[in-house]
């Protein structure tokens, strides 16, 4: 095992200054973190992330000052850099009575800079050198989430949220609707885990009859049905000592789902056929496209087993609601189709550019996924509007035509998710195009489409639609 990377957390609005700071200290061997504003860096500290903080004074919002008060009061180890603008020596003065380690001035002298973050480090080393193996792989797995979701404030605060409960056994329920990336988070929440050398077995629960339920978790013995030449454990098992990820809880067949309970609420089971009953260590992480509650509301879900599985919840937005990542993201991907085809297309011209971040993406990173590979399938140099084939898809129209249609299948979405999507897009377009025609006020809007105004306010904030009072 090598040296322990410290991290170091970077706050500053500029994302220029933060990207340049980040490469130096990445090429000193530490591990950068970044946040834009200072209650993203709070929420890491109160995260106990960073072991070192380095801010500049002047930022929107919460001023350098107020994040280094409150920053001491929540990790009074913390050493603080502050970055100061040249000649603003006034403020450093306060900043270090403040508890400030040491301020540096723009622009940067590097190995001076350099110099302050190792002294200011060799501080905290004491308490550094108690970290264990597992903070190393935790740290790993989280950042390696975190460059591939993207540098929105929604995925930092998903970040902190899997570095705050991976360490422990809660099950967690990973909600978001399709193609947002919930096998990546669980990925992630396995690997930063103590139980990260087993291993995390996946299980489709809509692929998976009621009838063949019990077979497939529980496993069977020899001679217990038609066909059972064999005993096979199931996927519990295999799951010994790591991680199970329910997929799809919501398509789980009611009577699979007592069943569920049962072996988790009593940490053993039997195999089918089997006498001697099988207990096994395994922490449970589940995803749904929905919200479970109202499967339990509408008496599809067994209430006991989502009180059972809801111990931690994590919510992943739809791209569309977290627009900062989706350039990062597709050209990610880019990089990744370059290298897979021996391609050198160079990026996205502005036009697609800006195709890329409006698109409504219904099917979300897998959407994605696939219109970047087919543009840089199709692309020489850059990637422009057309090689993407947005046009003809849910955002833009839903006509029955059939190129429409074979773009719409290319979104990878399930004949059920297909036709909601589509529902939903309908229903968008409907209530903009109502608040158009009366103004944009949602009373007159209401009565127009023979709503309730409850109602009418609840769908503008699910479709985020621009009002001029929301
Ligand atoms: N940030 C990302 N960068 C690159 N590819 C990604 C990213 N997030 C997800 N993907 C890819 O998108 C596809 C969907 O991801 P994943 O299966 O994790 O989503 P999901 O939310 O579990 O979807 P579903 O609800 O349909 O099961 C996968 O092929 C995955 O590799």
């Amino acid at each position: 095992m090598g040296r322990q990377k410290e991290r170091i957390l970077i706050v500053d609005d500029e994302e220029d200054i933060c990207d340049l700071i980040f490469r130096l200290l990445e090429k000193e061997g530490f591990s950068p973190i970044v946040a834009h504003n200072g209650f993203t860096a709070l929420e890491m500290i109160r995260l106990g992330m960073p072991d070192l903080m380095i801010t500049d004074v002047r930022m929107p919002g919460m001023s350098g000052m107020e994040l280094l008060k409150q920053a001491r009061s929540l990790d009074t180890n913390l050493p603080v850099i502050m970055i100061t603008a040249w000649g603003g020596i006034d403020g450093a003065v306060e900043a270090v009575k403040l508890g400030a380690f040491d301020y540096v001035e723009k622009p940067f002298n590097f190995q001076d800079f350099l110099s302050k973050i190792r002294k200011a480090l060799e501080d905290r080393r004491p308490s550094l050198a108690k970290r264990t193996f597992c903070d190393e792989n935790q740290n790993a797995a989280i950042l390696r989430l975190q460059e591939m979701m993207g540098p929105s404030d929604a995925v930092t605060k998903i970040v902190g949220e899997i570095a705050l409960v991976a360490p422990s056994n809660f099950s967690v329920i990973i909600q978001g609707e399709t193609g947002t990336g919930k096998e990546l988070v669980a990925r992630a929440i396995h690997d930063a885990s103590q139980r990260a050398q087993a291993q995390m077995v996946p299980v489709d629960c809509g692929a998976i009859p009621e009838t063949l339920f019990e077979s497939e978790l529980f496993g069977y013995e020899k001679g217990a049905f038609t066909g059972a030449n064999a005993a096979k454990p199931g996927k519990f098992e295999l799951a010994a000592g790591g991680t199970l990820f329910l997929d799809e809880i919501r398509n789980m067949p009611l009577g699979s789902q007592i069943k569920l309970l049962r072996a988790i609420q009593e940490k053993s089971f039997f195999r089918v056929g089997g006498k001697k009953p099988v207990t096994v260590d395994v922490r449970i992480l589940i995803a749904t496209n929905e919200d479970l509650n109202i499967g339990v509301r509408n008496g599809s879900f067994c209430r006991d087993l989502f009180y059972r599985l809801s111990e931690f919840t994590i919510t992943i937005p739809p791209l569309r609601g977290r627009k900062e990542d989706i350039l990062h993201i597709a050209n990610r991907i880019l990089e990744a189709t370059n290298i897979e085809l021996g391609k050198q297309v160079k990026g996205f011209s502005p036009s697609a550019s800006d195709t890329v971040v409006n698109h409504a993406w219904p099917g979300n990173v897998r959407e994605l996924r696939s219109a970047v590979r087919r543009a840089v399938l199709q692309a020489r140099d850059f990637i422009d509007p057309d090689h993407l084939g947005l046009e003809d898809t849910l955002t833009d129209g839903c006509e029955n035509n059939s190129d429409s249609m074979e773009s719409i299948l290319e979104t990878g979405l399930s004949f059920k998710e297909l036709v909601r999507r589509s529902t939903t897009e309908i229903e968008r377009r409907i209530l903009e195009e109502a608040l158009r025609k009366t103004g944009g006020n949602k009373a007159k809007a209401a009565r127009l489409l023979q709503i309730d105004y409850t109602t009418i306010h609840a769908k503008i904030k699910q479709y985020r639609i621009n009002t001029e009072d929301n």
